[in-house]
């Protein structure tokens, strides 16, 4: 059995790798609108004044997960070829988020949009753009419900030999806090889905991968309403045993406000530090920014998005999008948090992601409620 000393060595193994990822980001790739703050720095903490107005304890720039891959397209009625999908993970990588959620190991007759993900992991292996992309720092990750999809994901993700490293870098894992979408969504029960994250997280671990967890449904059910916080944080303390990189909360309805987040990520961070849990929003009820606006104030700086907000759960019932990278960014800037995007690059993912499913996405975004805090 792993000791304890080790496996926070390990912990601090990973995160100190995605540290190093984001100041590497911030100082070499293309610096979002670090314009909108000034910093002081010393040795030991940095504090800042951002166009939010005030001053507050920096935690760093932002690290923005993309989910357009996965979660952005899972639910689409338009099934994207591997062709396409390669087209679109180009030009995500080229928008530069921090690591990419590439694919899911899941069962194709439930999902599928996400058939492929094999040849689509061999496409990426091949890619000279791909390459380059992990070689600035950048990761990719695919979803694993069990351990027949963890076996997928690592015949497909895993090193051939010196010349074919491993394509995909880190699992992501979900167990969802209520029972009715648990069943919904994996067919197991929270305790079963939680002993199967466990087995799948400890097989990655050693085999090198990396884990990100998440809490699904971590505010309110379709099924169920409001969640209880004490089974997110269960959730949580079994992603802390399995010492998940990145443990993420998600509003995976899209009905939650801030005061709700505010007082979730407050409890959560006496778990987990801060710098560490992430944030995946839903925009069912248009407040997804103000969500991320709220965790981001509170220090978290690990954001779901996709491009122009596609997305949803296939296991919720009339499922809304995800936040679109566009909206975090607008966030990030209003705050004054630095980020390593490239916008006009995430246009043309934009434009392309819009013209192969056959409907307008969501462009640059205005958002009323920061409008007014600048008033
Ligand atoms: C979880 C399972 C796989 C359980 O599926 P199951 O049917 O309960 O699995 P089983 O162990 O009973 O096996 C039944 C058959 O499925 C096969 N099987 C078993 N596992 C797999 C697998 N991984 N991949 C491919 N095939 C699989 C297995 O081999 C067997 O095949 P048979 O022997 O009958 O020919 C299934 O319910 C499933 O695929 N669900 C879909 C889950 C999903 O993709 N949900 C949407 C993404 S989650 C989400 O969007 C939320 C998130 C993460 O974004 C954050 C948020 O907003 O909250």
């Amino acid at each position: 059995m792993m000791s304890l000393a080790s496996k926070a060595g390990r912990a601090g193994r990973a995160w100190k790798a995605l540290q190093t990822r984001s100041l590497s980001a911030a100082t070499t790739d293309k610096v979002g609108p670090t314009s909108a703050s000034t910093s002081t720095s010393t040795s030991t903490t940095t504090t800042t004044t951002s166009a939010a107005g005030g001053t507050k304890e920096d935690h760093g720039p932002a690290h923005l997960y993309d989910v357009t891959p996965r979660d952005g397209i899972q639910n689409e009625k338009t099934v994207l070829s591997v062709d396409q999908k390669i087209q679109l993970l180009e030009l995500i990588a080229e928008s530069n988020p921090s690591a990419i959620e590439v694919c899911s190991f899941v069962r194709e007759d439930l999902v599928p949009a996400m058939a492929g993900a094999a040849d689509l992991c061999d496409a990426l292996r091949e890619s000279e753009w791909a390459k380059a992309a992990k070689g600035r720092g950048m990761r990719f990750g695919g979803l694993v419900p069990n351990l027949r999809g963890y076996e997928s994901f690592r015949k497909a993700g895993m090193a051939r030999g010196a010349d074919s490293p491993a394509v995909l870098d880190f699992i992501t894992c979900l167990v969802s806090c209520t029972e009715s979408h648990s069943k919904a969504n994996v067919r197991m029960s929270i305790k079963d889905a939680m002993a199967m994250t466990q087995k799948v997280a400890q097989s990655a671990t050693s085999d090198g991968f990396g884990v990100r967890g998440y809490a699904s449904l971590a505010f309110e059910c379709p099924f169920e309403g409001i969640v209880d916080m004490d089974v997110v944080l269960r959730v949580v303390d079994m992603y802390m045993g399995v010492d998940a990189e990145v443990i993420v909360l998600a509003d995976t309805l899209g009905q939650t406000n801030p005061e709700h987040v505010y007082q979730l990520v407050t409890r959560a961070a006496r778990h987990f530090p801060i710098e560490r849990l992430g944030l995946h929003m839903h925009n069912a009820n248009s407040r997804a920014a103000e969500n991320v606006m709220a965790g981001a104030e509170l220090g978290v700086r690990h954001i779901d998005s996709s491009i122009g907000g596609a997305g949803g759960c296939n296991f919720i019932p009339d499922a809304k999008g995800n936040i679109s990278t566009e909206a975090v960014l607008a966030v990030m800037a209003h705050l004054g948090i630095p980020h390593s995007m490239d916008e006009s690059a995430m246009q043309r993912a934009n434009a392309f992601l819009a013209k192969s499913l056959s409907r307008e996405l969501e462009g640059p975004t205005k958002l009323d409620f920061l409008q007014a805090a600048a008033n």
